[in-house]
């Protein structure tokens, strides 16, 4: 369930008169989700989406809010949020913070085709070309220094081998990838398969940009790469793989530094979640009772980045 905070239609009929959307015709709960309540509402004239925030940073809600509109301003597939008649994106409902967006159409894509796959190259692409020159400034929060200081915190929850992975990562991570200075621009953050929507081939849009920062724009790519590419024993799927990277250096080609950290940053990105979901299950459980996601499943993807080699950037 994903609805931490319910609402009733007079509160939402009410909330709408600020926007130029028409009169409310239909709320509904989304089931999915893991952090915020999230409603459909369908209104005389569109179809839209309510969030209320119920944790994490609130303070950094107008950076999200910039960066969508920035995004939607360059006519990428993203959900711009909507404006009050004062000109006003962020706003209150239930003691929550609150944003409107238009409602984008598709479904997750669980096994994703080639063509879908190209397609999220392409528009990872074309965001990090146009992001390049975003203003907002917002370092990414799960750098190499949030895995140094976090790591120690789950260490004892690890057997031997877990143990010695980590450490082994991050010291290939030290050596490695800290000195390089790669492109800079604002990222997505957490552009997993179930923070995109597919109609058939066709790209709905990508949601969910509550991970969103500025750094490193590899780091992206690898996080997809890692969600999308994985097979169960945590290698990479070649063909899905060539397709995000050929579509992706359509529109932003790689640079020397890139081409040279790149499986370090296939391992950094997989440790980087595999630590998040430990942090989940042992150490920081959410406020609100929900099923925690396998920190194995990233600790099987590190292991395998770690032995073997990606094909290399092109
Ligand atoms: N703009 C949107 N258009 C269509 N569906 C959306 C949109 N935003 C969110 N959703 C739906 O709501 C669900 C939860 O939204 P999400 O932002 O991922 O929540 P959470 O931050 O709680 O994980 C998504 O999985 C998707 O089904
Ligand atoms: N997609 C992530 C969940 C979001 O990451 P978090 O760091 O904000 O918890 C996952 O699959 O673990």
């Amino acid at each position: 369930m994903a609805v931490f905070t319910p609402l009733s239609d007079e509160q939402v009929a009410h909330f709408l008169e600020r926007f130029d959307v028409g009169r409310l015709e239909r709320l509904e709960d989304v089931a999915g989700g893991t952090e915020n309540s999230t409603f459909f509402v369908t209104t005389e004239r569109h179809s839209l989406v309510l969030t209320l925030f119920e944790q994490g940073e609130q303070e950094e809600l107008p950076f999200f809010v910039d960066l969508l509109a920035s995004l939607d301003s360059h006519g990428l597939p993203v959900p711009g949020p909507l404006f009050d008649r004062e000109g006003v994106a962020l706003q209150h409902l239930a003691g929550r913070p609150a944003l409107l967006f238009p409602r984008l159409p598709g479904r997750h894509p669980e096994q994703p085709g080639l063509a879908q796959c190209a397609a999220i190259g392409t528009v990872l692409g074309q965001m990090h070309r146009v992001s390049s020159g975003f203003q907002g400034s917002r370092p990414n929060p799960r750098d190499l220094r949030w895995i140094h200081a976090v790591h120690s915190r789950v260490m004892s929850y690890l057997d031997a081998t877990g143990q010695q992975l980590m450490r082994d990562c991050i010291d290939a991570l030290d050596a490695g990838l800290a000195p390089e200075t790669l492109p800079q621009g604002a990222l997505h953050g957490d552009l997993f398969r179930d923070n995109t929507l597919f109609d058939g081939d066709r790209l709905g849009g990508l949601i969910d940009f509550y991970n969103g920062c500025t750094g490193d724009l590899l780091f992206d790519l690898a996080i997809v790469i890692n969600d999308w590419c994985s097979d169960e024993r945590g290698e990479l799927l070649p063909e899905r793989y060539r397709a995000i990277i050929d579509a992706y250096a359509l529109e932003r080609p790689f640079d020397d530094a890139e081409r040279r950290v790149w499986p370090l940053m296939l391992s950094m990105t997989a440790l980087r979640y595999w630590l998040s979901r430990l942090l989940v299950v042992y150490v920081d459980p959410p406020a609100h009772a929900l099923t925690p996601k396998d920190p194995g499943q990233y600790r099987t993807i590190l292991t395998s980045r770690m032995a073997t080699p990606p094909p290399p950037l092109p």
